[in-house]
């Protein structure tokens, strides 16, 4: 769980310092006011960059040279991490975990895990399967442990045998030597993923049970990227005609991809706005329980911008209900102080408010059960 959270000039936060988080944050405040820049930073400490924005330049103040954020982290309330992460205009990234630097990402996601519901979330069932494919790998990278490295072999014997397929004498040798390499790779990767699909689904059905009983009968499938009759070796050869014809290696992982179908017909074509949501909302709390499952001390930081938008209040409130149900630290965005602690579970601890005004983060104290929130001005009071 995040504890602590200190953001240096990103976008209009030039310095904001959180202490003391709980599980549940609700960010409120008006529009600009710079909610979503808070979690752009905690998304930074966990990956390193924004979530709507693919350059560090963006995200970094305007005029400044670097952005920073801190952070610590507490796993089943014991010791204490130090995380790190300075991003240049440049585009550089500077990581560290426990005061010392890292080389890559997976050293920070794997002590901070977190996911994002927003409103391009529905992206995950319309866009490109490449979306779909980062969501089961984010899985696949948490639960299974001999993933990441089989994912990194996978990546540099890809990348090599394309590079041989474009080459124009080819060494069908060395072509061999590396086809050999991505095929033995490419299946433990693979096997990595069916594995963790196979826990998904389960978990899937029932949370979506909850959140959208309404909507059909929803069926989960995965395609492994190559003639599952095969092996990958039997499959690549297959190809190889025509991949050296292309200059690329047509059957794979890269291809894999998950398939949502409502009552037999695609999701993404059936399902209203607010019902894909809901179903995003089902697969990325799918991932929370399965990723509990395999270490309950571990919990991801849920960033929710903007919950309500697309969803009716009964439907926000099973969500909110879900959430507190999974036990996952929630960070999340609103206009109105009392629009999500007005939706979640009476019975739970209530949730722990911040106004963001022009970039300044305040914390306000803990919204009142089955009353209005808090003003800011009471809790200053209190103070
Ligand atoms: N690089 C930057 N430097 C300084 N300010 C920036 C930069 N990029 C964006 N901003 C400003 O930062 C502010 C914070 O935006 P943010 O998206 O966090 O607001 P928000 O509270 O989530 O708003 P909304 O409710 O409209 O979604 C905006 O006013 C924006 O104009």
């Amino acid at each position: 769980m995040l504890t602590r959270v200190d953001i240096y000039n990103i976008r209009n936060l030039e310095a904001v310092r959180l202490h003391d988080l709980g599980r549940v944050c609700v960010l409120f405040g008006e529009n600009g006011s710079g909610k979503t820049s808070v979690l752009e930073a905690i998304h930074m400490l966990s990956l390193a960059r924004s979530f709507r924005a693919s350059s560090a330049r963006s995200v970094i103040r305007h005029g400044e040279s670097h952005c920073t954020v801190y952070g610590e982290v507490s796993h089943g309330g014991g010791a204490v991490r130090a995380l790190g992460v300075q991003r240049e205009r440049s585009g550089m990234a500077m990581l560290k975990v426990a005061g010392r630097p890292v080389r890559n990402v997976s050293g920070l996601v794997a002590e901070l895990p977190v996911l994002v519901i927003n409103a391009d979330s529905f992206q995950l069932l319309v866009g490109a399967p490449a979306a779909r494919r980062r969501f089961l790998d984010w899985g696949v990278f948490h639960v299974e442990h001999e993933f990441f490295a089989a994912w990194q072999r996978f990546q540099r014997c890809i990348k090599q045998r394309n590079t041989l397929l474009r080459r124009d004498k080819l060494q069908t040798e060395e072509l061999d030597a590396w086809t050999h390499d991505l095929a033995l790779a490419g299946e433990r990767l693979t096997m990595c993923r069916h594995r963790y699909f196979e826990q998904l689904v389960p978990v899937f059905h029932e949370v979506a049970e909850k959140l959208v009983p309404e909507c059909g009968s929803l069926a989960l499938r995965f395609r492994q990227g190559w003639d599952a009759t095969l092996s990958y070796a039997e499959a690549l050869k297959a190809s190889t005609a025509s991949d050296r014809d292309q200059g690329y290696t047509h059957v794979g992982p890269q291809r894999a991809e998950i398939i949502v179908t409502v009552d037999g017909h695609s999701a993404a074509d059936t399902l209203s706005r607010g019902q894909q949501k809901l179903v995003v909302c089902a697969l990325k709390l799918a991932q929370g329980y399965v990723l509990k499952q395999q270490d309950r001390s571990m919990t991801c930081a849920y960033l929710i911008d903007d919950l309500p938008s697309e969803l009716d209040a009964g439907h926000t409130r099973r969500v909110c209900a879900q959430l507190e149900a999974l036990g996952a630290q929630v960070f999340i965005t609103c206009i109105a102080e009392d629009a999500i602690a007005g939706m979640w579970p009476a019975a739970a601890a209530p949730p722990q408010l911040f106004h963001v005004e022009q970039g300044q983060v305040t914390s306000v104290g803990r919204a009142n059960p089955g009353a209005p929130a808090p003003s800011i001005a009471d809790s200053e009071n209190d103070a």
